[in-house]
């Protein structure tokens, strides 16, 4: 095959921007880019999307959308990052690591749907927890997280912009979705195995970019109490041989702990997502958290991670 022609439809974004920055550094695909005059045109979009191997959509929901239904390629390759796919049967969730044959699933589709940032945390650390039954799929489970604010896009990135003279801006933690409706909800319910949807609570903080998720579980409610140990041997177990997912152990952990704070931006600059088990036997509490870049594995990363797939390139190629 010639090399891979790939088209990002929202270049010009907070996540096209990261996917051209990662690709234009490559030699093994041609990124063709659209007159930037023509950059909202929808017919000469799916003009540029029918010619190409692979499509990336940058785009609110509504857009993606309405390009999708324009494009008439049969064998154009699409992967959507925005939420407008996530859950449609006809679309393969872009999560490789979820599950075993996900991959697979991943590199034979032609429609592909990348996970939200949060969703990326609370999936990585709930799924394999729910499918062994170390967590009953009953149980009421609460998630707490904050982002950077580049999880907003363009605009929310110019409202904190605009603090950037304050000594302190007006939401230095900002707690949002007080509604409960949030757009990432039904993915997590989907995905997870958990038969209510969790409580999702999030909060943006005045950092450019990086998010912890953080679950609490408070594991005396359950019969039969799994350890921390048990916890934390799960998820390891689940993501050996996983270049992008990494179980901290317990002893890593327990020094983290003793630091008091759990720093947001570790994993900025990766497609990682970090995972921690903080547990206190005695008590039977414990919190799992997991630690990404919302602009790497929570976007832009994943994206060119699942093009890769797509493409049958090496996974890693272009990513740290
Ligand atoms: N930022 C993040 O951390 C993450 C974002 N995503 C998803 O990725 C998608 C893009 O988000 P993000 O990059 O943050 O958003 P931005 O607002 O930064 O970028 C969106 C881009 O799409 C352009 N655009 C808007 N409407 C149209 C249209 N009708 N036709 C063509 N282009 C259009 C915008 O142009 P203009 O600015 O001129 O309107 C902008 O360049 C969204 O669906 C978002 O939910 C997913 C995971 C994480
Ligand atoms: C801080 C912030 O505002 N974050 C965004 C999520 C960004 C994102 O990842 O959205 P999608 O994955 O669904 O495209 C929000 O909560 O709506």
């Amino acid at each position: 095959m010639d090399q891979p022609r790939v088209f990002i439809d929202g270049e010009a974004g907070t996540t096209g921007l990261q996917i051209y920055t990662r690709l234009a550094q490559r030699q093994d695909v041609t990124v063709v880019s659209i007159d930037p005059t023509k950059r909202k045109d929808v017919a000469e979009r799916a003009r540029m999307i029918d010619s190409v191997d692979i499509a990336i959509l940058c785009l609110p929901d509504a857009a993606a959308q309405e390009v999708v239904s324009l494009v008439s390629a049969p064998t154009v390759k699409i992967l959507d990052a925005s939420t407008a796919h996530r859950t449609d049967p006809d679309w393969v969730y872009g999560f490789p690591e979820m599950q075993t044959d996900q991959r697979q699933a991943i590199a034979k589709a032609h429609r592909v749907s990348n996970p939200g940032c949060y969703p990326t945390g609370f999936l990585a650390a709930m799924k394999p927890l729910v499918s062994t039954g170390i967590i009953p799929a009953s149980f009421p489970v609460t998630l707490n997280a904050i982002s950077g604010y580049s999880g907003g896009g363009r605009k929310l990135i110019e409202t904190y912009a605009t603090y950037e003279d304050a000594t302190e801006p007006d939401y230095p933690y900002g707690v949002y979705g007080l509604s409960f409706g949030h757009k990432h909800v039904q993915e997590m319910t989907h995905y997870s195995g958990l038969s209510h949807a969790p409580m999702f609570l999030p909060a943006v903080g005045a950092f450019e970019k990086g998010m912890l998720v953080q679950i609490p579980l408070p594991l005396w409610t359950l019969e039969q109490p799994p350890t921390g140990e048990r916890l934390w041997e799960t998820l390891a177990n689940y993501y050996t041989d996983e270049p992008f997912i990494q179980v901290h152990n317990l002893s890593d952990t327990n020094q983290l702990r003793d630091l008091k704070f759990l720093d947001t931006k570790a994993a900025n600059g990766t497609n990682q997502v970090e995972l921690f088990v903080f547990a206190n036997d005695a008590t039977q509490e414990a919190l799992v958290a997991a630690r990404l870049d919302n602009l790497g594995k929570g976007a832009s990363g994943a994206a060119v991670q699942n093009m890769n797939i797509m493409l049958g390139l090496p996974e890693k190629t272009g990513l740290v």
